[in-house]
């Protein structure tokens, strides 16, 4: 991987950038400004999901932008409440129209289940993949996928698909390593994505963890840049968000040094600080906690 436009190949054959541009909190700022400040910096992988309230801007910027709808990677995922295969089959034309586009290159399930306590978890997610698998197969969709599946989430899917989901977005950072999830991916061949790749970053406590940086001294790079880095060379899609244009640039600047073999084992094995976010099995986001 050299840049930020090179592409993994999905157990379709699809190519996928191996980074992508998160867009959640974009809103914070004006996200329409944010994304085509991204775009004028290079990214064309781009993450959203009807939570975010960032896909009509996000369709926007693209519109302004002048650039090719075939030189985009567009992301977006349905959310618990759109759940079911008549939910998630609306669900899907109601993003394609705030983006203003004719089709996603991605469709994700957001969440394997409405909250903790919801006990069908199984059949409602069987239900929505094949939602998701008739809009592949009718071409409404480039390729469809999952965020925060555990592997057990994905072995209810496995059991029951008849299209293998390509990738599975995950919370990833060197805190949050989730060996065992990433192993099952690696043989099932589904790609991993990393969301909050910086530990949700500002002075978060993984962007000032004494070793990374440490490492990030080392390689004259910033603490993100060595998180972003860690990624990448795990075969991981890290999918950074950044409202900064400097920050922007900084986040795909990891193509010009390589983490020794030595570093990444330090990496992989340091203290875990958990997951940030939420837990799919025991802490499930609430729409209103945005
Ligand atoms: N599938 C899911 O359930 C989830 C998916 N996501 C996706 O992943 C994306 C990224 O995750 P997110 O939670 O936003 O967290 P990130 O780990 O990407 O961190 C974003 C924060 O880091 C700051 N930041 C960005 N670049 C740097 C840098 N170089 N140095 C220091 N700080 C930096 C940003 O501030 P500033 O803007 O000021 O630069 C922002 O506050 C989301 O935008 C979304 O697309 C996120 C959460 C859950
Ligand atoms: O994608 C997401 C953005 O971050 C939120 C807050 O952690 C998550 O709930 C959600 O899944």
């Amino acid at each position: 991987m050299d840049s930020i436009y090179d592409c993994y190949t999905l157990n379709n054959g699809m190519q996928i950038p191996c980074v992508g541009f998160g867009t959640y909190k974009a809103m914070d700022t004006d996200s329409v400004e944010v994304t085509k400040c991204a775009i004028e910096a290079g990214y064309r992988y781009f993450d959203t999901a009807s939570l975010y309230g960032t896909e009509e801007d996000l369709g926007k910027a693209i519109k302004e932008s002048g650039i090719p709808r075939e030189e985009f990677f567009i992301v977006s995922k349905l959310w618990t409440d759109e759940m079911g295969y008549e939910g998630a089959k609306a669900a899907y034309e109601r993003s394609l129209k705030r983006l203003q586009l004719g089709y996603l290159d991605l469709y994700l399930i957001h969440w394997p289940r409405p909250s903790a306590e919801y006990a069908d978890w199984k059949k409602l997610d069987v239900e929505t993949w094949k939602a998701l698998e008739d809009l592949y197969k009718e071409k409404k969709v480039r390729g469809i996928g999952l965020s925060n599946f555990l592997p057990h989430h994905i072995d209810n899917i496995l059991e029951h698909c008849t299209v293998k989901p390509l990738v599975d977005q995950l919370e990833l950072h060197p805190g949050y390593a989730q060996e065992t999830a990433l192993a099952y991916l690696k043989e099932h061949d589904i790609q991993p994505q990393a969301w909050s790749p910086l530990g949700r970053g500002g002075r978060s406590e993984l962007m000032q963890n004494p070793f990374i940086m440490e490492l990030a001294g080392k390689y004259e790079v910033s603490p993100a840049q060595i998180c972003l880095r860690f990624l990448l060379q795990r075969g991981i899609i890290p999918l950074p968000k950044s409202g900064n244009p400097e920050r922007m640039r900084q986040n795909q600047d990891i193509f010009s040094f390589e983490i020794t073999r030595e570093d990444m084992y330090r990496l992989e094995t340091m203290p875990q600080t958990g997951w940030l976010g939420e837990h799919p099995d025991f802490k499930i986001p609430d729409k209103k906690v945005q």
